[in-house]
């Protein structure tokens, strides 16, 4: 047994502003609650242990708060680490890796072996959620292969590929069973080749694919910014038609990263956001608290009372 001295409890009021924060929650829970959210965990975001530890609390928190997080990783910057180890040049062209038979290996090796089996274990030392798949299991994503475009010719890039098909099944089966997809971005053609997928285009792609209520990419700046790389403002909230005007103007691996926002929320999904994975726990305050932070893509119908709860 164990006593507390008269009134001391009473006195104890400075767990308030704790509370507070969690009812703060309350109407994003009850909007977010059975919501399938799918998160894009880029790999320049993944460099630090505390931030894929403090990742691994957000996404299994997400999952106990009854929303159902599916996270696809990217890899890119770990991917070039290993191909430099093995006397292997990275080479990119619109922000897509040039991918030989060889590249193709160790994106497969790195993504599959080594980038999904970390965030795994990250996620299942809060409990038996996580299980990882590429897009080649369960025919889960299908590719054809994409050729970059410059100066309107199309240039080949090896085994890059764009998703043709999506079946969602394996993945709405793991969700149904309480557990959180870990999903590496990697297909399998029709023709029976393995492609290279931009990480942010198959988070979009499979987004689209669940119906999800949310896309959120962590990445390594703040948000969109609006004249980059002359300021650093951050767009705040844009809808799809803005969006749509700005593309041709953004370069480097912002293009595949907001094309997938617009695909997403021109394709049913109900918002994209792209956020600073390298603050602490930005996932959560994201979605559960007032102050918006990052890049809000709306679809055009939408007001811009989504900042706040319509
Ligand atoms: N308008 C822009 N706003 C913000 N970042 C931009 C913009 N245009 C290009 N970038 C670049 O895009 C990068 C993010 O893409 P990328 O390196 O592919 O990240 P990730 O590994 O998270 O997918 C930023 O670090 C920045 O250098
Ligand atoms: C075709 C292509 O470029 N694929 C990417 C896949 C990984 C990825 O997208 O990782 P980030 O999200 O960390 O950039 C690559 O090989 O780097």
């Amino acid at each position: 047994m164990q006593i507390a001295p008269k009134g001391e409890q009473a006195r104890n009021n400075t767990a308030l502003p704790k509370a507070m924060t969690l009812i703060e929650a309350l109407p994003w829970l009850e909007r977010f609650h059975g919501k399938t959210v799918v998160i894009k965990f880029g790999g320049n975001a993944m460099v630090d242990e505390s931030l894929k530890a403090a990742f691994a609390q957000d996404v299994v928190f997400l999952r106990y708060a009854g929303l159902h997080p599916v996270v696809v990783h990217g890899g890119g910057p770990q991917i070039s680490a290993q191909l430099e180890k093995l006397g292997l040049k990275s080479s990119f062209t619109n922000g897509l890796r040039v991918t030989t038979p060889e590249t193709m290996d160790v994106v497969r090796m790195v993504l599959a072996g080594q980038v999904q089996r970390e965030l795994v274990g990250l996620l299942n030392g809060h409990g038996p959620f996580a299980v990882g798949m590429t897009g080649e299991d369960a025919h889960t994503m299908t590719a054809v292969k994409r050729y970059a475009v410059v100066d309107g010719e199309p240039v080949d890039i090896g085994l890059v590929g764009d998703i043709v098909n999506i079946e969602a099944g394996a993945v709405k089966a793991l969700i149904a069973d309480g557990r959180i997809p870990v999903i590496s971005s990697i297909a399998r053609g029709a023709d029976s080749h393995v492609y290279n997928i931009n990480a942010d285009t198959a988070a979009a792609a499979l987004a689209v694919a669940l119906g999800a209520e949310m896309l959120v990419v962590l990445t390594d700046v703040e948000g969109l910014y609006a004249d980059w790389p002359v300021s650093d403002d951050v767009i705040s909230q844009l809808s799809a038609t803005e969006l749509a005007a700005i593309l041709p103007t953004l370069s480097s691996g912002m293009v595949p990263k907001m094309e997938g926002c617009l695909h997403a929320v021109r394709s049913g999904v109900g918002t994209a956001r792209v956020l600073d994975g390298r603050v602490q726990h930005s996932l959560l305050l994201e979605i559960f608290t007032d102050e918006g932070i990052g890049t809000m893509v709306v679809p055009d119908d939408e007001t811009a009372v989504l900042g706040g709860l319509a």
